[in-house]
């Protein structure tokens, strides 16, 4: 299913490729003979992820802030120059901070709707206009997170989540008639890099509320991904896929009192 040269001569963007689950979506990619651009804020760690990829496939970097427009075209000129064509965009950048939400402040609300749903828009616009609507085809995977009944803990995040899966819909009917394809897969609790930054005390005991009764690997949520990229997943476009061991369905995720 996933053989080495699925993806020859693609050419794919990973943001935040540079650690936890945009690496792993970008070695996937590697691993099916894609030619991978990862991107994210810091170049150091960019550098090294680069370095340590470099074994599996042709793969670069390129710093830029989802956030900046300039940025953002700046990466789209990177790739014209370089590979004159995209055919994978996977809008993974993200991020936020655990906070009730009568504590989240105008700032603290605007700075993460401004990365996770804005950036994400920032990429998609640029990356479609460039490369996706005049080549008249194109695939995109946005990466959000398990909002299936909010996000009680994180009201920030879902409710900017809850934007790029709207923008996922709509995007794949009015983008149909380029050829462009457009996707969303929701992580429940995935053990990354990422999940690091939480306090132990938030994720005690959390994996019992799962029924699979594990956290998920970045690994499963990168074939999900490729999988989703691949000509397998051709009739699919529009469609939010959970990665979450059932967590959604179970009504006590975390515990807020
Ligand atoms: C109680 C239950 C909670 C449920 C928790 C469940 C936990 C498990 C589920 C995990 C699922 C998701 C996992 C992941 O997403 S992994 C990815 C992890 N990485 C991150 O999340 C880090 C990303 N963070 C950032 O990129 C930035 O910090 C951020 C975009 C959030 C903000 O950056 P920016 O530079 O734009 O903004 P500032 O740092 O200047 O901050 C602006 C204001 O935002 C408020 N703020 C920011 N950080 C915090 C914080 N840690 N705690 C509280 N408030 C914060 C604050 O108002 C800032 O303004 P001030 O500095 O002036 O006060
Ligand atoms: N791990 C989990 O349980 C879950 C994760 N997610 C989401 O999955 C995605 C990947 O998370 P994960 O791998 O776990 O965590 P990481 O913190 O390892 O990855 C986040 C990546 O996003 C990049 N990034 C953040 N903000 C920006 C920005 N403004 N511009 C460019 N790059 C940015 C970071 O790169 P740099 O530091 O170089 O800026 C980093 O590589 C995130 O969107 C996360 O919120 C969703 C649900 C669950």
């Amino acid at each position: 299913m996933f053989s080495s040269d699925l993806l020859k001569e693609r050419i794919a963007v990973v943001t935040g490729g540079g650690s936890g689950i945009g690496y792993a979506i970008a070695k996937q990619l590697l691993n099916m003979g894609a030619t991978v651009c990862i991107s994210g804020r810091k170049e150091e760690k960019l550098r090294a992820a680069a370095e340590s990829l470099a074994p599996f496939g042709e793969v670069c970097y390129c710093v830029c802030d989802i956030r900046e427009p300039e940025q953002v075209e700046a990466l789209a000129d990177f790739i014209a120059q370089r590979y004159k064509r995209l055919d994978f965009l996977v809008n993974n950048a993200g991020g936020q901070f655990p906070a009730p939400a009568e504590q989240i402040t105008p700032k603290g609300f605007h700075a993460v709707v401004n990365n996770n749903l804005n950036g994400t828009w920032n990429m998609t616009y640029t990356m479609a206009n460039r490369f996706f609507i005049p080549q008249k085809s194109g695939s995109i995977v946005n990466i959000i997170a398990n909002i299936y009944r909010g996000f009680p803990g994180m009201m920030h995040t879902g409710a900017a989540r809850a934007g790029v899966d709207n923008m996922t819909k709509t995007l794949a009917v009015e983008w149909s008639r380029y050829g462009i394809r457009v996707n969303a897969v929701a992580p429940g609790i995935i053990q990354s890099t990422g999940l690091e930054q939480y306090p132990e005390s938030i994720k005690q005991g959390i994996a019992e509320t799962i029924p699979l009764k594990r956290l998920g690997t970045t690994e499963e949520v990168a074939y999900l991904t490729a999988f989703l990229l691949t000509p397998m997943a051709a009739y699919i476009t529009g469609e939010t896929i959970y990665i979450d061991g059932g967590q959604r369905l179970r009504g006590d995720m975390f515990k807020l009192n």
